[in-house]
């Protein structure tokens, strides 16, 4: 077991489940199913965002949740007063379940996953199988829904972006707030600016500041102690930013053509605090008052005089407005003054964009062109508002070795029966072809050796594959009481997910109308399958 957290959500404990996983417990106990041997699939039928692919996460999670799934004596007397009337010796079976008794199957971590395909199976006895599956559902469903979310966000912005996680404000609760800031990094970004996250999950934090800080300040007489070192220490003389910081205005207004009285005295007192503050980390935010008549001309000015006593400025932040537009000009006036003064460096500062920005606007950002850097995402990638729920379920398919299937009108919604071995195929050029579900009693398919492989639903649909290589999905993670894998960083989770996405051919992975991924199950399960379903379907009557 590497470098596994410590950290674990104490609020996902036996309790935090619907009532109903504890009354079909009792029922199957009352009705001596206690001991028959169940095995349920967790799977989603339709991947999320209009796309086409889906990032498993969460595995951890369930893993510590099986590890300390034990019923405690406040959470039996609780339960007693729910269930009144309930004999008092289930409440003595309760009180001794554990996981140790389950067999539990996950993929890795990290890795893209498609609809049908189990991404957890669960086997052996029904009652503690059945209560596993609402907190199994909620520890999946958020944590994939927002690293598939966060890994959107990279695949639009390309990887030489810096994209930060600003969603801490606006995200379902403290919950959804940790967890968004800790999947999102899985998902792609490089930083967060939930401070509670970078310590518990070892995320970069970052941040600017906001506009506050900016009009709380009025003008330059607010300022005192105005006098700075130069970088390191420098001659060891200091020199004053405030009257720097004027000079350098009045040089740079007939260059960047603003008036110099326009320009605002509180956002040029604010600018200058925070250079003091942080002289190595100087990023404001510049759109409080007027972007290029304002904002642009103060930070420059303060810029210049870091300069001067050798410190480099990193550049700002834009919150309002058309971000196309006003980066480059930004970026235009950035360059103007790196030609002027001579200073390269002034030419590349950061320009990083942020104000309610989704997948969509950074596609749009990105055919427009534009001069951003980086942006900060709050609201859009934790509340996940293009599609706030994954819809994993967890349906049984397989009770004392006998096939179980659920039928529906919606031929989607129809269970694929039995236990199952689920392995992914990949082609010549390294990219994943297809997943196969196969009957568990099935040999695995081999590399270089052609498998028919079908549509689960449409018996016309079938094709020959033969893998260059071939992967086992659903590792057996959990067994007698004991975790079997180990369970990687998030910083490994995050490169397995980065590698995951990029063995996905390119038509999967496009914004509008992407191809779907083939998930397929051999001939063997086909056949299977349809027998059962036949044998279960009720045959109408025309009258
Ligand atoms: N060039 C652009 N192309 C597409 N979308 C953009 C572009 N520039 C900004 N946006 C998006 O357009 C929206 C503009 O937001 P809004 O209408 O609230 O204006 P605002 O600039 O925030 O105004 P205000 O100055 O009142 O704060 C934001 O969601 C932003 O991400
Ligand atoms: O827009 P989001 O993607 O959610 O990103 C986070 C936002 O939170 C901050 O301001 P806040 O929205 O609190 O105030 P503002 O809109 O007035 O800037 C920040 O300035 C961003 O705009
Ligand atoms: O640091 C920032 O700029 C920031 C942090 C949270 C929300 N909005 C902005
Ligand atoms: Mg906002």
């Amino acid at each position: 077991m590497t470098d596994r957290s410590p950290y674990q959500n104490g609020v996902v404990q036996p309790l935090l489940t619907d009532l109903y996983q504890i009354t079909m417990a009792y029922a199957y106990w009352k009705n001596n199913k206690k001991d028959d041997i169940a095995v349920f699939d967790l799977f989603f039928r339709k991947n999320p965002f209009h796309g086409e692919f889906t990032i498993f996460a969460g595995v951890e999670e369930c893993i510590k949740f099986l590890e300390n799934f034990k019923f405690t004596d406040q959470d039996i007397s609780y339960l007693k007063t729910v269930l009144p009337g309930v004999d008092e010796r289930f409440f003595d079976y309760l009180k001794a379940v554990s996981a140790k008794d389950l067999k539990v199957y996950f993929i890795d971590e990290g890795l893209v996953v498609f609809p049908k395909v189990p991404l957890i199976t669960v086997e052996g006895p029904l009652p503690i199988a059945q209560l596993l599956e609402t907190t199994l559902l909620n520890l999946v469903n958020y944590a994939s829904l927002v690293a598939t979310n966060a890994a959107r966000f990279r695949l639009a912005s390309g990887p030489n972006t810096t994209l930060l996680e600003f969603g801490l404000r606006r995200a379902q609760g403290p919950d959804g707030g940790l967890s968004a800031s800790r999947y999102c990094f899985m998902g792609g970004f490089d930083g967060t600016s939930n401070v509670l996250a970078g310590k518990l999950f070892d995320i970069p934090v970052k941040g600017t500041h906001a506009h506050a800080f900016v009009t709380s300040f009025a003008g330059i007489s607010e300022l005192n102690g105005h006098h700075m070192l130069p970088f390191r220490g420098g001659s060891g003389k200091t020199a004053d930013i405030v009257e720097l910081s004027l000079k350098w205005l009045d040089t740079i207004s007939s260059h960047l053509d603003f008036i110099v009285e326009e320009t605002n005295k509180g956002e040029l007192a604010a600018f200058i605090a925070y250079a003091i503050s942080f002289p190595e980390g100087f990023l404001v935010l510049v759109d409080t008052y007027d972007v290029l008549r304002s904002g642009i001309p103060n930070f420059c000015a303060v810029a210049l005089s870091l300069h001067e006593i050798g410190y480099q400025a990193k550049g700002i932040r834009l919150d309002s407005g058309d971000l196309a537009y006003l980066s480059n000009k930004v970026r235009n006036m950035f360059t103007l003054v790196a030609n002027k003064m001579g200073i390269p460096w002034f030419e590349s500062l950061s320009i990083v964009a942020s104000n309610d920005i989704n997948e969509e606007t950074i596609t749009s950002l990105n055919q427009q062109g534009h001069s951003i850097n980086s942006y900060g995402i709050g609201t859009h990638l934790v509340t996940c508002q293009k599609q706030p729920a994954l819809g994993c379920v967890y349906k049984l398919v397989a009770i004392n070795g006998d096939p179980r299937i659920k039928l529906s009108e919606d031929v989607n919604k129809v269970t694929i029966p039995g236990k199952k071995n689920i392995y992914r195929l990949y082609g010549a050029d390294g990219t994943i072809l297809v997943d196969v579900l196969m009957s568990a009693s099935e040999q695995s398919p081999e590399e270089g050796k052609r498998l028919l492989i079908r549509n689960p639903f449409i018996a016309s649909k079938r094709a020959f594959v033969c893998p260059t290589k071939v992967e086992v999905l659903l590792k057996l993670y959990w067994d007698k009481g004991q975790v079997r894998y180990s369970l990687p960083s998030l910083r490994e989770l995050k490169e397995r997910t980065c590698k995951s996405i990029s063995c996905l051919r390119e038509d999967h992975k496009r914004q509008l109308n992407p191809t779907p991924y083939k998930v397929s199950v051999s001939d063997e399960l086909y056949n299977f399958m349809h027998e059962i379903w036949l044998s279960n379907q009720p045959i109408g009557e025309l009258a």
